[in-house]
């Protein structure tokens, strides 16, 4: 990794108010070192240069993977070495991140500093990718894919929730990658819960199955869901899956630079509600991807964001009827100068 994610970071520091900024997000702090276990490192930005600070256990891996001179330290001694670096300086805090108990540690080593809490600083650089994030996440989804064809003859009445996940899981093992999160199976029912995770339930004849999975590839998510039919669900299934395929298509239609974020879960949600269903829509229309499986662009009523080209989003409108039901159905895009491209190749079924 060179350091252009780090030469992102410098004018929105500036722009910030501040002189440097204390990382400690683990996104943020492999997003700007190129270090995999950010769990385990913090990141310094000063104006004469950045510092990746981490402990033993991890001395060769940060040779090998961080782009920044690195300091092996535990605190108190990271503090005290960064404490000189700082001293004078208006020090940007992650405030969405740090805890209260870090907060005071660092106010106690850095007495020369003045902490400035900020949100969202290196998260808003991450919403537009590079070329070669979106290269990753465009990999991580042709695995899921890919995956998601092996496993689809698999689903059928009489296999649990789980053998289902867990065939997904091992396929992802396989191919050097790990599952994204935990996998959503959601069968009959239980499709009327939007983050259902496999269970030991029976798939049976007649049901939905609703299947939310993607893969994690050198630390970037893939995201996609599939609504499926195991044998001939009922005709108001049959309705809400359509309602559903309908305002998924039309919002993806629309994604383009310059698309609102609002406007764009709004379209969805209208035709859902056409269809009675717009209460059934209990989640936002979608989510930008990346190093975090939800990351910005937020694509909800109350978001002010804005589609730009190389942004990466999730448009997954769903519908869940407690007692009968669920369905999602859910495409990864890439916002492009032109409209998008959709990544997310799984075949949707007709019901
Ligand atoms: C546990 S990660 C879930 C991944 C999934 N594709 C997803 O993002 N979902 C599933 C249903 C809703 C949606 C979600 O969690 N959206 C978030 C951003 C929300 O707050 O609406």
């Amino acid at each position: 990794m060179t350091t252009e994610h780090l030469d992102r970071l410098r004018p929105a520091l500036r722009r910030a108010g501040v002189d440097a900024a204390w990382i400690s997000d683990p996104a943020n702090v492999r997003y700007l070192s190129g270090f995999t276990s950010g769990e385990d490192g913090k990141v310094l930005v000063t104006p004469d240069g950045a510092t990746l600070y981490t402990d033993a256990r991890y001395t060769v891996q940060a040779q090998q993977e961080s782009h920044l001179p690195t300091l092996i330290a535990r605190p108190p001694a990271t503090y005290q070495d960064a404490a000189a670096k700082v001293a004078g300086l208006r020090v940007g805090i992650e405030a969405d991140h740090l805890t209260v108990a870090a907060y005071d540690d660092l106010r106690a080593h850095w007495p020369d500093a003045t902490l400035m809490p900020l949100r969202g600083l290196v998260q808003a650089l991450r919403v537009v990718k590079t070329p070669d994030e979106v290269a990753q996440i465009r990999a991580a989804q042709a695995l899921a894919d890919r995956v998601y064809a092996e496993v689809r003859p698999l689903i059928r009445a009489g296999v649990t929730e789980l053998s289902v996940a867990g065939e997904i899981e091992s396929r992802l093992r396989q191919a050097g990658a790990e599952s994204a999160f935990e996998i959503i199976v959601a069968s009959g029912e239980r499709g009327a819960l939007p983050h259902g995770r496999a269970t030991e339930k029976v798939i049976q004849d007649g049901e939905l199955v609703t299947i939310d999975m993607g893969a994690r590839l050198n630390g970037y998510h893939s995201d996609m869901t599939r609504t499926l039919a195991v044998g001939r669900p009922g005709d108001e299934m049959r309705r809400v899956y359509n309602a559903v395929l309908e305002a998924e298509e039309a919002a993806v239609a629309a994604v383009k630079p310059g698309a609102r974020a609002a406007d764009l879960d709004k379209l969805a949600r209208d035709i859902l509600t056409r269809y009675g269903l717009g209460e059934a829509f209990a989640h936002s229309l979608g989510h930008g991807v990346g190093l975090q499986i939800h990351e910005g662009p937020g694509l909800r009523g109350t978001s002010e964001d804005v589609l730009e080209a190389g942004m990466l989003v999730t448009i997954e409108p769903g519908a869940y009827l407690p007692g009968m039901g669920g369905v999602r159905i859910e495409d990864l895009l890439l916002v492009t100068e032109s409209g998008h491209e959709v990544l997310s190749r799984a075949q949707k079924e007709s019901v």
